[in-house]
């Protein structure tokens, strides 16, 4: 089933019918992809690097692995006993080794057998529309394939980091995303352009595996969209780690030397380091895609309803970060799903057996920084701004399970997010080691609508860290 590219006996490339084609192969399209097979639809997807997409390798796992070593040590040494047997930095040419197992070698050898098991055809190239149904497929030998979709397209390119036009910085060569997690040593001196959830992973790991980060960012907060708590608790543990963290940062200049030094000059100052990392959020993948065709702007993010179908064409859906909806990896493949489900029943004469509104509800997110920032739903602004008489239950998490994990003294704190007229809970946040399983307990309390009259039941186990939903509740009095 793999490779696809058919040829006549001349060696000319020839068309290929499928009912649907789905371009990328990341975690969105290979949901979509192996869930329509699933539903007996002939599928091609088309990927024209790796199978798994950035996701696999250059943005989710390699930051993950990077992490992991620095957050261990540190949970080590909160710990008496543990602490005694740390006895030195990380060595960092271990990290960056079981980085580089963590992504195969940049080998995505290991994922095609998956699509090969569920009977999608894979093309390997680069995918474009050029008509109604039709994508043209340009491999790397030139050749190219005509794949044309009985039912529909799917769009699941991603999208790549975007540099900001800020003077001298594209010629500066900086990092983006990419070559910081796929970075082979670790700069004495790092900048870092932008606070989001890329550029505070990518400082805590650097830090962490010995780099001194200023990490500029222009806001007067980290994190502002999620709870105050996260953001405040997160710049104390970065600047106790040595980060040198900067709010509004007005970078008006950047330069590299003929000696490989990067300057960074600001409206007030200038940081000199050995390399930048751009941060500075994502642009999605469809400057040459073709969108021009259902007379859409190249560049831009396809917009799509919630059944992630574009009004533009009946025949065209587009999942996970190209729409621009939500980017976080799950939510893609969530995302992949319900598209398939709205293809296969609209191929069937019927209408989509449901939509993607948890897009809107019940994000979950986990930034994986020490502390780790867990959050999901409606933040008390949010929910106030959305017309919700709120209800607010805030615990400091000093105490409970957390205290095994960390007695040294532990940092982080839970807010629940509830709806006073109706008892259930709109959201829910959790900063704090260990915390990021906490989410997804709150997930199941916010899409269920469970009432805390009700929530009392689920009784956490003693002594876990889910004990705080005990203690929120004590607040909530129910
Ligand atoms: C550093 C970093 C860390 C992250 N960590 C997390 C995390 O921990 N958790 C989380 O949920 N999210 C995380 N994200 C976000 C996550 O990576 C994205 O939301 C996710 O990868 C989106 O999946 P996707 O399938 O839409 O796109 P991608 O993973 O980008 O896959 C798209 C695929 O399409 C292919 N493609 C593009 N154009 C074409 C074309 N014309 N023809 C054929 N193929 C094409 C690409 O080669 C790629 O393989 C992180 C992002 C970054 C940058
Ligand atoms: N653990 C995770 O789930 C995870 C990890 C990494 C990325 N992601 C996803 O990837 C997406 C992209 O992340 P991101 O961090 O690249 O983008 P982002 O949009 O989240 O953050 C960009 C930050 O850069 C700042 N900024 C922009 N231009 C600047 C400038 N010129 N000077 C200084 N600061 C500037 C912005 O104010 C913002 O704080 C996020 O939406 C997130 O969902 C998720």
């Amino acid at each position: 089933m793999t490779d696809g590219r058919e040829q006549d006996e001349a060696g000319a490339e020839a068309d290929v019918e499928v009912d649907c084609v789905v371009v990328g192969a990341g975690p969105a399209g290979e949901v979509a992809a192996g869930r329509l097979a699933d539903h007996g639809m002939e599928t091609a997807v088309v990927e024209v690097e790796r199978v798994g997409g950035d996701c696999s390798f250059w943005a989710c796992i390699p930051s993950k692995a990077l992490l992991r070593p620095g957050h261990a040590r540190h949970a080590a040494l909160r710990v008496p006993g543990a602490a005694q047997a740390v006895t030195g930095p990380l060595d960092a040419d271990a990290v960056l080794a079981f980085r580089d197992e963590a992504v195969s070698g940049y080998d995505d050898s290991g994922q095609v057998p998956w699509l090969d098991g569920k009977g999608v055809r894979l093309v390997r190239g680069e995918g474009r529309l050029v008509g109604e149904r039709v994508v043209e497929v340009r491999g790397s030998d030139g050749g190219t394939t005509r794949l044309t979709a009985r039912h529909a397209v799917v769009l699941a390119t991603g999208s790549a980091a975007a540099v900001p036009d800020v003077p001298g910085l594209r010629d500066a060569a900086p990092w983006t995303s990419r070559d910081v997690t796929s970075a082979r040593r670790v700069p004495e001196r790092l900048v870092v352009i932008g606070a989001g959830v890329v550029g505070l992973e990518m400082t805590q790991a650097f830090t962490r595996l010995g780099s001194s980060v200023t990490l500029l960012e222009r806001g007067d907060a980290l994190l502002p969209r999620l709870e105050p708590v996260a953001g405040r608790l997160l710049t104390e543990a970065l600047t106790e780690d040595g980060v040198d963290v900067r709010f509004g940062a007005d970078v008006r200049r950047v330069a590299r030397d003929a000696d490989g030094t990067v300057t960074v000059t600001l409206a007030d100052g200038e940081v000199v380091a050995d390399e930048v990392l751009v941060a500075a959020g994502r642009r999605p993948r469809t400057d040459a895609l073709g969108l021009e065709v259902v007379g859409l702007e190249p560049g831009l993010a396809v917009p799509v309803d919630d059944t992630l179908r574009s009004e533009r064409a009946p025949w065209l859906y587009a999942i996970g970060d190209v729409n621009g909806r939500v980017l976080l990896t799950h939510q893609g493949k969530y995302q992949g799903g319900v598209a398939a489900d709205a293809i296969v029943a609209r191929a069937r004469g019927g209408e989509p057996p449901t939509t993607a509104w948890a897009d809107h509800a019940a994000v979950p997110q986990v930034v994986v920084t020490d502390p780790e920032v867990a959050a999901v739903g409606l933040t008390a602004a949010q929910a106030r701004d959305a017309g919700h008489e709120v209800r607010v239950l805030e615990h400091d998490m000093s105490t409970a399970g957390s205290y095994l994990h960390s007695p040294a003294g532990y940092r982080g704190g839970a807010v629940l997010v509830v709806d006073a007229a109706r008892d259930v809970v709109l959201g829910a946040t959790f900063v704090g080691q260990d915390v990021a399983d906490l989410l997804h307990s709150a997930t199941v309390a916010v899409v269920g609508e469970v009432p805390l009259s009700r929530l009392r039941h689920a009784v956490p186990s003693f002594p876990t860290m889910s004990e705080v939903w005990l203690r929120l509740l004590e607040e909530a009095g129910v």
